[in-house]
């Protein structure tokens, strides 16, 4: 049994983590911290994990959290870096869900998140959590960055024509949407359901923040630069990103054995599924699961290969990430607390 702390208790990535956390076997959450909330008990801003815990929120405290085994991060972006030293010296493992740890380049984070960061050093040691890519060193980690959620449905979906060298990597579409929890619980008059309801839109077209952390995955991927163009859309749901990804196939023949390389790339890893070629997967067929499921196309004789890739972005493009990273830390069955299937309809 380890000890878990979760720092950013009220949001959704937040209270997903406990969904997941309250079957875990090998889990007791110690505390989960919200500095707006501190006092009130979880089952009371949470219903839905009434009978479960018997924990208040409470004020994110250094000491509690060192008598943790691991802390997870669900909070916004500048705050894990500021906490995260101390927590490494006192020898804690951390997985943060925010970007804090996710880019390599330290001008380019700062480009895009607006901050120069704290914690330099830990940049460097941090793993970036894609346990499709990356289980040998996941395992050895102190420190995880679980990958953003379009992060996670665009790299999985392209990672096997890139390693192959099958596309040309100068000319990458990831065309996304994702519903609206994927903008966090924090009040924003342009989540309301009065204005994204009966609608639909793309945003962040001109450069949007995970543009450079979809890149600098799939470049490591492709072991050369790739260029990608990435547009997000938000739609009116509340779990799922679906990514329609297109790549040009070098030698357009090679489609009839993308199938069989699709599944033999993923026939080992629990959470990604490949489906039968030609087939639409929907994003109602991962809500609550922590599973990217994909499938290939291609039209008549065209040289560009479709990719459709869905997870719902709070578990495998989120919490259910970060608990499969912690049960990879620490030699537990990977998929120990992510047997649900999804909840459909
Ligand atoms: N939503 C999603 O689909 C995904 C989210 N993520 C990332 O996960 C992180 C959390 O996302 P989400 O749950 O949506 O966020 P929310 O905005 O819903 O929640 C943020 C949480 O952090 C706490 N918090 C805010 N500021 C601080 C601070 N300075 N110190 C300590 N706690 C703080 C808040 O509580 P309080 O203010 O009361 O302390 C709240 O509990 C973000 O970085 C997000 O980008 C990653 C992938 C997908
Ligand atoms: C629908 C929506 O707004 N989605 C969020 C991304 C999701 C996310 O939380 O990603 P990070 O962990 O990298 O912040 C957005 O586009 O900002």
């Amino acid at each position: 049994m380890i000890k878990v702390g979760i720092v950013g208790g009220t949001g959704y990535t937040g209270v997903e983590l406990l969904r997941i956390l309250a079957v875990h076997p090998q889990v007791s959450v110690h505390c989960i911290t919200s500095r707006s909330e501190a006092g009130l008990p979880v089952a009371e801003l949470y219903p839905n994990l009434r009978g479960y815990f018997d924990l208040s929120f409470s004020e994110p405290d250094p000491k509690v959290l060192k008598a943790c085994d691991l802390v997870f991060f669900a909070t916004p972006h500048g705050v894990a870096m500021r906490r995260v030293p101390e927590l490494m010296a006192a020898g804690v493992r951390v997985v943060d869900l925010s970007a804090d740890f996710r880019l390599k380049d330290l001008d380019t984070w700062a480009r895009w998140y607006g901050m120069a960061h704290e914690s330099p050093e830990w940049v460097e040691q941090a793993v970036y959590g894609l346990p499709e890519v990356a289980r040998e060193s996941i395992r050895k980690a102190q420190l995880v960055a679980n990958p953003g959620c379009y992060p996670t449905a665009v790299q999985l979906g392209f990672l096997p024509l890139l390693e192959q060298g099958l596309v040309d990597p100068g000319h990458l579409i990831a065309d996304a949407k994702s519903g609206a929890s994927g903008a966090g619980r924090q009040g924003k008059v342009g989540m309301l359901h009065g204005e994204i309801g009966e609608s639909f839109k793309a945003y962040g077209a001109s450069g949007h923040r995970h543009l450079p952390e979809i890149r600098q995955g799939l470049t490591a991927a492709a072991g050369q630069p790739v260029r990608v163009t990435f547009v997000p859309h938000l739609v009116p749901m509340i779990r799922g990103i679906e990514a329609t990804l297109y790549a040009e196939l070098n030698d357009p023949s090679a489609f009839d054995r993308l199938q069989a390389l699709y599944e033999s790339r993923y026939r080992d890893e629990p959470f990604v599924d490949v489906m039968p070629a030609g087939s639409h997967p929907e994003t109602r067929s991962v809500r609550g699961a922590n599973v990217c499921r994909m499938a290939l196309h291609r039209q008549e004789d065209s040289p560009v290969v479709i990719v459709s890739s869905v997870i719902d972005n709070l578990v495998k493009g989120a919490a259910g990430q970060a608990v499969q990273n912690m049960n990879i830390m620490f030699g537990f069955d990977e998929a120990a607390g992510l047997g649900a299937p999804a909840l459909l309809p």
